[in-house]
C-alpha cells in the first residue's frame, strides 16, 4: 500500500524580529512530510523551535517562507475564508490544560465553542448528544458536562483538551507537550488514550515532545530539532538504534535506563560547550551560539528513509 503524505512542510522558515535589526530564526528551513495515519514525533530541548514550528504549520503564525501543504493545498495561500474551513482538518492539543481551558467555562461550553465556531452545533439537543458522545470518546463521564475545569484533575482536563480538538473531526492533529504537565502515572493513560484514538477516527499526528522515552512509544517516525533545524529523522525504532547526529546521540545518553547496573555503566555524551551553560545561549540580541556545525543543514538519507544533517550525515 502507497501511504501518501498528508502534510508536506517546504523551506519552512518563522522568525521573530527581537530588536533593532535583529531576528531570531526561531524555525529555519524546514522540509520533511507527515504520512496519512502516522505519528511524527519531534524532539528537542526547550527553545529548539518545536511550538513555533507547530504554531507556524496550523498558520497560527505566518510563516517567514516556505509552504505547508495540506492534502496538497498550500494553505498560506487559502483566503481567511477558506482558511477558517482548513482548521477544522487541523487541530492542535496543548500543553497545559489548566491554562487553555477558560476556567469560567463549563465543559459543554468549551466543547460546544469548537462546534459553534464551525457552524456544526445543529439543533440545542444535537449540540447535546455531540458534546456527550465526545465526552465519552475521551473516557469522561457525560453527565459532568456542566462542570467547570477547576473540578477536574490535570489528567482529565488535558482529555477535555482532546474532545475539544475533536469536536470539529480534524484529520491532522499536533499534540504540543501534551503530558508534560501531567504526573507520571497519569502521562501513559493518555498517551493511550491519544493512540486509541488515532486508530478509531484515522488519525494523523505530530507529536511535540522534549522527553525522548515517551516519544518513542507513540511515534512511527522521529525528528530531531536542534536550534531551529531537523537534524535528523528516521523511523523510531532506527533512531534509538542507530542515532548519527551527535545532537541526537546525545539526547538519547540523556535517557535514563531502567536497569541501575547497565545506567551506572553508561556513557553519557556531553555536550562541546555544557561547561559554558544552555546550549541555547541567546545572547539577548537574537544570535544564538551553536555546539554543532550548522552551516549545511540539508538532510542526507544515509540509509532507507534515515535522514541526517550534514556534515554529520
Ligand atoms: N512570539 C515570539 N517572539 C519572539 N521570540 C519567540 C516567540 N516565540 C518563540 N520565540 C523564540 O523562538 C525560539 C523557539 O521557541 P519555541 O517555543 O518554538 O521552542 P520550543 O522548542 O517549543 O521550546 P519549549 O519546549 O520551551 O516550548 C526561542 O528562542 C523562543 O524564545
Amino acid at each position: 500500500m502507497i501511504v501518501s503524505n498528508l502534510i508536506e512542510v517546504e523551506g519552512l522558515k518563522k522568525y521573530f524580529n527581537v530588536g533593532k535589526n535583529r531576528v531570531l530564526k526561531a524555525v529555519d528551513n524546514l522540509n520533511f512530510g507527515i504520512r496519512e495515519g502516522e505519528t511524527l514525533g519531534m524532539v528537542g530541548e526547550s527553545g529548539c523551535g518545536k511550538s513555533t514550528a507547530g504554531r507556524t504549520i496550523l498558520r497560527l503564525y505566518e510563516p517567514t517562507a516556505g509552504s505547508v501543504k495540506f492534502n496538497g493545498t498550500d494553505i498560506y495561500k487559502l483566503s481567511p475564508g477558506k482558511m477558517k474551513a482548513m482548521r477544522r482538518d487541523m487541530q492542535m492539543i496543548f500543553q497545559d490544560p489548566y491554562a487553555s481551558l477558560n476556567p469560567r467555562f463549563t465543559v459543554s461550553d468549551i466543547i460546544g465553542e469548537a462546534l459553534d465556531i464551525h457552524g456544526m452545533a445543529g439543533s440545542r439537543a444535537e449540540r447535546k448528544k455531540r458534546i456527550e458522545e465526545l465526552l465519552d470518546l475521551v473516557g469522561l463521564n457525560p453527565d459532568h458536562a456542566t462542570r467547570y475545569p477547576h473540578e477536574f484533575s490535570g489528567g482529565q482536563r488535558q482529555r477535555i483538551g482532546i474532545a475539544r480538538a475533536l469536536a470539529v473531526n480534524p484529520k491532522f492533529i499536533i499534540c504540543d507537550e501534551p503530558i508534560s504537565a501531567l504526573d507520571v502515572s497519569i502521562q501513559a493513560q493518555v498517551v493511550n488514550l491519544l493512540k486509541e484514538l488515532q486508530e478509531r477516527l484515522g488519525l494523523t499526528y505530530l507529536f511535540i515532545a522534549h522527553d525522548l522515552s515517551m516519544v518513542k512509544h507513540i511515534s512511527d517516525r522521529v525528528a530531531v530539532m536542534y536550534m531551529g533545524r531537523m537534524v535528523e529523522l528516521a523511523e523510531s525504532e532506527e533512531l534509538y538504534a542507530n542515532p548519527v547526529h551527535p545532537y541526537t546521540q546525545m539526547l538519547l545518553s540523556a535517557i535514563p535506563i531502567p536497569d541501575p547496573e547497565v545506567e551506572a555503566n553508561k556513557k553519557r555524551i556531553v555536550m562541546p560547550n555544557e561547561q559554558a551553560g544552555p546550549i541555547h545561549s541567546n545572547n539577548g540580541d537574537g544570535d544564538k551560539k551553536s555546539a554543532f556545525n550548522l552551516e549545511d543543514s540539508e538532510l542526507v538519507e544515509v540509509s532507507k528513509g534515515h535522514f541526517v544533517a550534514k556534515p554529520y550525515a
